[in-house]
């Protein structure tokens, strides 16, 4: 088979569980050859975001243009992109290469509570990003955000999903991870049926990167020819085995486990 490729156009967390470092672990355990354009660099550890440094929009075009110009890509994920003009300039450079298989991961704020989006740049990721994407994968808050609803149950869920999908997104994936019961249902709408991905909710602090995590699994499968709604199977499987057999590291939300899933046997 041909070498499958995965571009990741997301921030740098420096603690290595989430952002481009947790696309790119999670690229390589899927068998995915990974490459990245550096929106932004974070100070970040367990404890939190401690610094933000944006890189310019003309920098994250370059990274984007030289890598797809020359190796050519399968499948694309975005995450952390911070301003307008960054999403402006990702958007344009993802219509101009023709990118099909693009996949949205409207990163807004991390756990401990630090803006990883300008708030005025909500509208171009809803105008511009979305209605080039394959799927967006929200958790509840950043779904909240995109509608202007409040998620309280399963029915919100599936009213959000279809809210989201007018703005021009072909599937829509709503994460689970901030529901409150024992069990974590991911809920997918492709347009014009609803599909859950129900996982077992692990008792831990250790949950961090989990949402990038997802959406690189997702990004690997569809870059290997993987249908959405496999590829969303494949995802659930993967962030299951990797919360499961948490590393524990660090004083505060600890990553996943980027390699349990293949140490389980899957890839
Ligand atoms: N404690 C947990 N136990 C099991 N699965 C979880 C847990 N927390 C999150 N998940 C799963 O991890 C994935 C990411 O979800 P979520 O935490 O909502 O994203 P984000 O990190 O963007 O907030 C989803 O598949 C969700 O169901
Ligand atoms: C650089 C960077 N990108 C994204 C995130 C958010 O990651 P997420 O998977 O949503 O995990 P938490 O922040 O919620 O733990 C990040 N923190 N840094």
């Amino acid at each position: 088979m041909s070498v499958r490729r995965a571009l990741t156009i997301a921030g740098s967390d420096s603690g290595g569980g989430a952002g481009i470092q947790a696309d790119l672990k999670t690229f390589q355990e899927l068998g995915v050859f990974g490459m990245s354009a550096v929106t932004a660099v974070t100070a970040q550890n367990t404890l939190g975001v401690h610094g933000v440094y944006p890189m310019t929009a003309k920098a994250v075009e370059q990274q984007i243009d030289v890598v797809l110009s020359d190796i050519g890509v399968d499948a694309v994920k975005t995450g952390m992109l911070f301003s307008a003009d960054i999403i402006e300039a990702a958007a344009r450079k993802l219509k101009e290469h023709q990118c099909e298989n693009v996949i949205v991961d409207p990163v807004m704020i991390a756990k401990g509570g630090a803006s990883l989006l300008q708030e005025e740049a909500t509208e171009a990721l809803k105008q511009v990003l979305l209605p080039i994407a394959l799927v967006v994968t929200p958790n509840i808050p950043e779904a909240e955000v995109l509608t202007g609803m409040s998620i309280q149950s399963e029915a919100d869920k599936k009213e959000a999903a279809i809210a989201i999908a007018s703005l021009g997104v072909k599937n829509v994936l709503i994460k689970g991870g901030h529901d409150k019961g024992a069990k974590t249902v991911d809920l997918l709408y492709d347009g014009s049926a609803f599909h859950t991905f129900t996982g077992t909710r692990i008792d831990t602090k250790d949950t961090h990167g989990t949402g990038c995590t997802f959406s690189a699994a997702m990004t690997a499968a569809i870059a290997k020819g993987a249908s959405v709604r496999t590829a969303a199977e494949t995802a659930k499987q993967f962030i299951q085995a990797a919360i499961e057999d948490g590393l524990h590291i660090g004083q505060g939300h600890g990553p996943t486990n980027h390699w349990a899933y293949r140490q389980r046997g899957g890839c």
